[in-house]
């Protein structure tokens, strides 16, 4: 092999988890650079690929805005809208499509209550492949101005020749197998031409595992295919990691659900006990640390948006009321790193790192807040799993990415090791709640001036 002198070393060059941040107005530019933050305008480029086809999986849309980010030439190609509106919102929806020819829609169906659509995935087909982008972002301005939200750009999957399909043949990768699952979640209609294209690419390159959530009461093999189950498994299979009980987990989120009268109902017990998986065969005698990162009033207040940031961040008194227990995980939104202190997180992550900040077991991004309609609810007994939303996102494992080290490394590791390097979307060490801090609630009212002078009267 070749030396390993030191300007060997230098030059390398280093790999970074590709997980990104979209592009935040009014920050120094050095925290939009190409390497940490994209755009949705770059997202739809021409430079990604030859652009015949596309579609949206979605929560909230804006169709008009959403179409003028497509390249000129290619705003009256093929765009399925992926969404879950009911009545009302469902007719404002095809009203706005009505100007488009080219856009379709198709409602999926959520047979349970309260249950939404909140996945955030883009198809892009272009004439030299098919490219999966998985974001946190809905296809609103406001989503893409002044936020922290996370974004993952597939690789650019190869068409099969015809010959090769054979040779793959049932081996393809986990990542189609479980993207075609997903899909065929959404039942017959439109998305039957996007499962048929999904099955004509080598998606072998794709270095993540897909983590998703479909409404339904999952049961036998299905249970584990879905929400913190499938997380769970995900970790007992893959997670080859030596002692790492006593690593912290790390949940960030923008909204929360209800989750019981006390932690031991689903948040440390059902929940953590996934994200808390090893391939170890010893039980976990403790729960291991937990950290909850959500924004505090003072966030909100003096973020970049003022308190209008705080409508999409869903939390409602009535349900925080139920559960002071969650005072005790609490910690604050902060990213100097990133230069994201004040842009106010939409994006869901979860990441599990070593007590002294240098290394991370794995990273989570995706919709998924902490909410039991998100990652499901053990029920019977354990023996299903309920889960009401629609969810998606990837699990980046490192040894996924071509490194002969266990752990990721986290930037504060300066050390010179040919190890794969994670940059969370916020900074370490998390900073705990003081007694003053209070989590955001969307329907509170706050009379101190925000940034802009405005109060919040919902
Ligand atoms: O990104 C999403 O998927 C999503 C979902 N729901 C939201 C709500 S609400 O439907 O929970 O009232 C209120 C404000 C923002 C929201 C949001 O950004």
């Amino acid at each position: 092999e070749g030396s390993s002198s030191l300007e060997d070393k230098s030059e390398r060059m280093r790999n970074y988890v590709p997980f990104l941040l979209t592009k935040v107005r009014n920050i120094s530019g050095r925290f939009n650079d190409s390497k940490i933050a994209v755009g949705l305008r770059d997202i739809l480029s021409s430079k990604m690929g030859d652009l015949q086809a596309s579609a949206q999986f979605n929560y909230m849309f804006d169709i008009p805005w959403l179409i003028e980010h497509y390249p000129a030439d290619k705003r009256s190609k093929p765009l399925l809208i992926v969404h879950g509106d009911q009545r009302e919102k469902k007719h404002q929806l095809q009203e706005e499509a009505e100007p488009f020819p080219n856009v379709r829609l198709f409602q999926a169906k959520l047979p349970i209550a309260y249950g939404t659509h909140h996945s955030k995935m883009m198809l892009l087909l272009y004439a030299e492949g098919l490219r999966v982008v998985i974001t946190t972002a809905n296809l609103i301005h406001a989503d893409w101005d002044k936020k922290t939200q996370g974004v993952w750009i597939s690789p650019l999957f190869p068409k099969y020749s015809q010959e090769n399909q054979d040779e793959a043949g049932p081996e393809g990768s986990q990542f189609q197998k479980d993207l075609m699952d997903y899909l065929h979640q959404y039942g017959p209609g439109p998305l039957n031409e996007w499962r048929q294209h999904v099955a004509e690419h080598d998606m072998s390159n794709a270095k993540v595992r897909l983590l998703a959530s479909v409404p339904g009461r999952h049961i036998g093999i299905n249970k584990d295919k879905w929400g913190h189950m499938k997380l769970r498994k995900l970790l007992q299979q893959y997670g080859e990691f030596d002692d790492i009980d006593s690593w912290p987990v790390i949940g960030q989120f923008s909204s929360i659900g209800s989750l019981g009268p006390d932690k031991s109902k689903w948040l440390c017990s059902e929940w953590l006990r996934s994200l808390a998986s090893t391939n170890s065969l010893t039980s976990l005698d403790h729960d291991p640390s937990l950290h909850l990162m959500f924004p505090t009033v003072e966030n909100v207040r003096t973020s970049l948006e003022g308190y209008v940031a705080g409508g999409s961040l869903p939390y409602s008194w009535k349900t925080a009321a139920k559960q002071p227990y969650l005072k005790d995980f609490f910690c604050r939104w902060k990213s100097e790193c990133l230069g994201r202190s004040r842009a106010s997180p939409h994006l869901k992550s979860y990441t599990r790192i070593s007590p002294d900040l240098t290394k991370a077991a794995w990273f989570i991004m995706t919709s998924a807040n902490l909410s039991k309609a998100a990652w499901g609810a053990l029920e019977k007994n354990g023996s299903q799993l309920m889960i009401r939303s629609y969810e998606i996102g990837v699990l980046f494992l490192p040894q996924d990415f071509d490194t002969s080290e266990k752990f990721f490394n986290l930037p504060e590791n300066q050390a010179e090791s040919n190890g794969v390097i994670l940059r969370l979307p916020f900074d370490l060490p998390v900073v705990p709640y003081t007694n003053e801090d209070r989590p955001w609630l969307w329907d509170r009212q706050y009379s101190q001036p925000d940034v802009h002078g405005h109060r919040w009267n919902p």
